[in-house]
């Protein structure tokens, strides 16, 4: 066990915002730390670092009470990634990097062979090795990012803690960084603790969630059990969005108000159906409505409409909304 929290109560000034934790974190597993804006997600990754003091209990690291610990101590023991852009421009990516070496370096902060080596893993590890001379200002958000971490790395900890290390970053490189984050947890057995509001992304990448409920209490298992106990459905509901339990996508819920009948199957069939259901139809599987469309009579780019005693051929998903547009245009 790398972290545990003993009856923690995390809050501001002696205030209480979550009550009684008792979580804990594994070595080599990447938890995701979840919930909605102004939960409590950074107010507990704070607690759990020493950034804040907890209100009342523990958090212990490897068995030591965090609060025994000299800052000295403790940044030997947990990496943070904090979410805000306060980098300053003028160092090197080497010179941030480096500056993950300071809890072992001298008051002259002189790098010894081992530090070296040390920083030089790091960089290699998130792939920044290449532009080591560059500015950190001269780089992208995602380069920044990667940067950051291997600062966290260099500081060798066997606990590292991440503040929404994706926001800023497109698809790719949000993919591409909680992978990363995955993979340095299982290959340096390291315990990465990281909040997001990612869920589809956590969810497929995750060995553990903590879930933060608008009752603000923490739930803590596996992705799959959270969803399967309807928690991810009901902590995340909004007025125009829902959590799909089957899908473990969000859907955005639209006002629908007029039947269709779908036949057809395939690739075809969904997006169709997607189409459908954001023009407000509500489509039925089983059965023949007044309105019935099927795909792929001729072709899979082929959709039939069979309305009003006639039928009408259609070769895109755009003619068939125009077309429903104005077959139920005509029935109002
Ligand atoms: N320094 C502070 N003093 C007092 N209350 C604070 C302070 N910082 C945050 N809060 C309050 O604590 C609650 C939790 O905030 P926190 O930033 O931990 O939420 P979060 O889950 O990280 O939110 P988000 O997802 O929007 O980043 C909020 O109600 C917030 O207003």
């Amino acid at each position: 066990m790398i972290l545990e929290t003993k009856n923690l109560t995390i809050g501001y000034r002696k205030q209480g915002l979550i009550q009684n934790l008792n979580l804990h974190l594994k070595k080599g597993e990447l938890t995701c730390l979840l919930g909605p804006n102004g939960i409590g997600k950074s107010t507990l990754l704070h607690t759990l670092t020493g950034v804040l003091p907890a209100v009342s209990g523990e958090v212990c690291i490897q068995g030591q009470t965090i609060n025994t610990l000299t800052p000295r101590q403790l940044a030997t023991y947990i990496g943070m990634v904090l979410s805000q852009k306060l980098t300053p421009v003028n160092l090197t990516v080497f010179e941030i990097v480096a500056l993950g070496r300071t809890p072992y370096t001298n008051w002259l902060g002189h790098l010894t062979k081992p530090d070296r080596k040390a920083i030089q893993e790091a960089m290699e590890l998130v792939k920044v090795e290449g532009f080591s001379s560059k500015f950190i200002g001269e780089l992208s958000d995602g380069e920044r990012q990667r940067v950051m971490i291997a600062k966290a790395l260099a500081q060798d900890t066997p606990l590292l803690v991440l503040d929404e290390p994706t926001a800023h970053l497109d698809v790719n490189n949000r993919v591409n960084l909680l992978t990363l984050l995955k993979t340095l947890a299982k290959e340096t057995d390291k315990a990465i603790l990281l909040s997001t509001h990612e869920l589809e992304m956590a969810i497929q990448l995750a060995d553990f969630v903590w879930l933060i409920t608008e009752d603000r209490n923490v739930i803590a298992g596996s992705a799959e059990d959270l969803v399967l106990a309807g928690m991810m459905e009901k902590t995340f509901k909004g007025e125009n969005v829902v959590f799909d339990n089957q899908t473990g996508n969000f859907k955005i819920k639209y006002g629908l108000n007029k039947q269709v009948s779908l036949h057809g199957m395939g690739t075809s069939a969904i997006w169709t159906r997607k189409a459908l259901e954001k023009e407000g139809f509500e489509i039925l599987d089983n059965g023949y409505c007044d309105i019935q469309i099927h795909i792929g009579q001729h072709s899979d780019n082929n959709w039939l409409i069979k309305a009003n005693n006639s039928e009408v051929e259609l070769n895109s998903i755009q003619e068939l909304k125009t077309e429903l547009r104005s077959i139920t245009q005509h029935q109002n």
